[in-house]
């Protein structure tokens, strides 16, 4: 595509250089990735500036750079007053505006997101659509895995992938937005068809500033869904989290809510939850039916309501939503059973915040038969208000605690642990820094008819130390030790 083509789509402040017949082959944000004919855009991060990396750009083969700062370069400079925006516009240019040739449904909320895009992968490939899922474990199109770096990725990574999605037939897209992706605008330029919110609750005020800056950063992908009314954009919200009206009152299109009180248009009634299925009925004025599954947990029953409801506004019919979640396997590292053959469970998780904390552990409280223990711990570089919270949910609802490290990051692990437990004045609780060791010291005391929960990593197969992540699986490292354990005795 000509240069002049692609920045004629910009509010350009000036240009330095003479813009002509140039040809762009590739837009580039990394100066590491710039090759022949890319066109590099500058971006001054919480890192870096990429300002700072023209000259590796050009020496590269960067044929024009694109900045919102002066910069000295032998090639074309186009000055503008935002690049992050900026890229955003020109991926969608370059890569032919896939996201409006897509179905793109954005998930966003504290917890359940992950969840939730699970859930309507399978949904929606029961019902016959091709389909891409982008989110916090890897990007899905159709049967291929990519790893991803963000839950959210930029939004030069997105357009690109849209248009892979878009030439591989993919008809549609489900992925996770988060905060950080709403207040940084990677998702800006994304023509989101289905804005659908799970709920909020306390994580990232390292980042927020409070409670309503959070819930402000997620309300703007309702108020991203636009003000026309001919494109047939919906927005899906739980009516029972306290913040569903913020949500709500950015948003311009129509809304279904789903929950399980009376106001909710998508209801759920009747459950019943056991330690591996829950069921529930379901109704609307459209249909009322019973849905049975493998997933358990109250909050499994939120995450099924809002996928009944994101299904509902694409006509899937009621039977083919019933079955799909009758066959849904759930999500790696989410209240996954490590072993269901030896009389301790062991159960991984993936909550690392107060509330999918509560939430997790009430759901082990009302099928628990014996002792309940819980290895946790919290991330470093993360919300420190979190960790005292967290931890008086793993004391309220847990026989025994032992707080461990989580990914400390660039934080002292001991720093993070007395962060948790200061305030704690009972004795029952155990601090021992070492993951694998706060493990074995659970999984040695549990006796038959107990659990041991193992909360924050879930599906995570490294653990983050001073910058260097070193392979961990909570996963195996609690089968292994759970099979010594038993074919000792
Ligand atoms: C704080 C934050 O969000 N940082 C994001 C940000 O990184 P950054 O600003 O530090 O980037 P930087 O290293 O300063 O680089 C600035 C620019 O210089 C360029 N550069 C850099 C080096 C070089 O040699 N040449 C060069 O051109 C870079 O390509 C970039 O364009 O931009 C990067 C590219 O988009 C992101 O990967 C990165 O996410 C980091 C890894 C991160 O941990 N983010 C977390 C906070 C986050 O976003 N989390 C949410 C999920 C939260 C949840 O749901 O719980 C998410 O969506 O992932
Ligand atoms: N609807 C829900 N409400 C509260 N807690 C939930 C809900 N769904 C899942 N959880 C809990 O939160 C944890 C994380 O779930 P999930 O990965 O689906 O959320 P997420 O929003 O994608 O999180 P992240 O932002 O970290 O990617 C689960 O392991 C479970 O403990
Ligand atoms: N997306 C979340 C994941 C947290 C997972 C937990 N294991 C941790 O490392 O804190 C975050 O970056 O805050
Ligand atoms: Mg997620």
């Amino acid at each position: 595509m000509k240069l002049k083509e692609l920045i004629d789509q910009l509010k350009i402040k000036e240009i330095k250089g003479e813009v002509s017949d140039q040809v762009v082959h590739s837009i580039e944000m990394d100066s590491r990735k710039v090759s022949d004919h890319s066109l590099f855009i500058c971006i001054d991060g919480f890192t870096v500036d990429g300002h700072d990396y023209t000259e590796q750009a050009t020496r590269n083969g960067a044929i024009a750079i694109i900045a919102e700062k002066q910069v000295e370069t032998s090639v074309p400079v186009i000055q503008v007053p935002d690049t992050s925006k900026a890229m955003a516009q020109l991926a969608d240019y370059f890569y032919g505006h896939p996201s409006s040739q897509l179905n793109v449904i954005g998930v966003t909320g504290t917890n359940g997101k992950t969840t939730l895009t699970y859930l309507l992968d399978d949904i929606f490939t029961f019902y016959g659509h091709k389909t891409a899922v982008i989110g916090t474990i890897d990007m899905k199109i159709g049967d291929q895995r990519y790893p991803v770096k963000n839950t959210t990725p930029d939004a030069l990574f997105l357009h690109k992938n849209f248009r892979k999605m878009v030439d591989e037939n993919v008809e549609t897209v489900i992925m996770e937005v988060s905060s950080h992706a709403l207040s940084m605008g990677r998702v800006h330029g994304v023509d989101i068809n289905t804005a659908t919110y799970t709920n909020l609750t306390q994580d990232h005020l390292d980042y927020h500033t409070d409670m309503n800056d959070y819930a402000h950063a997620k309300s703007l992908l309702f108020s991203q869904l636009g003000n026309r009314f001919d494109d047939g954009k919906t927005a899906v919200i739980n009516i029972d989290d306290q913040y569903a009206g913020v949500m709500e009152r950015a948003c311009a299109q129509p809304i279904v809510t789903y929950g399980l009180s009376e106001k909710a248009f998508i209801r759920g009634t009747d459950l019943q939850l056991g330690a591996d299925f829950s069921s529930f009925s379901v109704s609307s004025p459209a249909f009322t039916t019973k849905i049975e599954t493998k997933l358990s947990g109250k909050f499994n029953v939120y995450n099924m309501l809002a996928a009944i409801a994101v299904a509902y506004t694409y006509n899937v019919p009621i039977e083919t939503i019933k079955k799909a979640l009758q066959q849904t396997k759930g999500v790696p590292g989410r209240f996954e059973s490590v072993s269901n053959d030896y009389p301790v469970s062991v159960i991984v998780d993936y909550a690392h915040t107060p509330d999918s904390l509560e939430n997790v552990l009430q759901s082990i409280s009302e099928i628990k038969t014996n002792q309940v223990y819980t290895v946790v711990g919290s991330g470093g570089d993360r919300d420190r208000t979190k960790r005292p919270k967290m931890a008086d949910a793993a004391m309220k609802y847990s026989d025994h605690v032992i707080f461990t490290s989580d990914n400390p990051r660039t934080e002292d692990p001991q720093a993070i642990l007395d962060d948790m437990t200061d305030h704690l004045s009972e004795e029952s609780f155990s601090v021992i820094e070492d993951r694998k060791t706060a493990i074995q010291y659970a999984i040695d005391r549990a006796v038959d008819g107990d659990i041991v929960l193992i909360a924050g990593k879930g599906h995570e197969t490294y653990q983050e130390i001073n910058g260097v992540r070193n392979y961990f699986d909570d996963r195996e490292i609690a089968k292994a030790m759970i099979e010594e354990k038993y074919e000792e005795s």
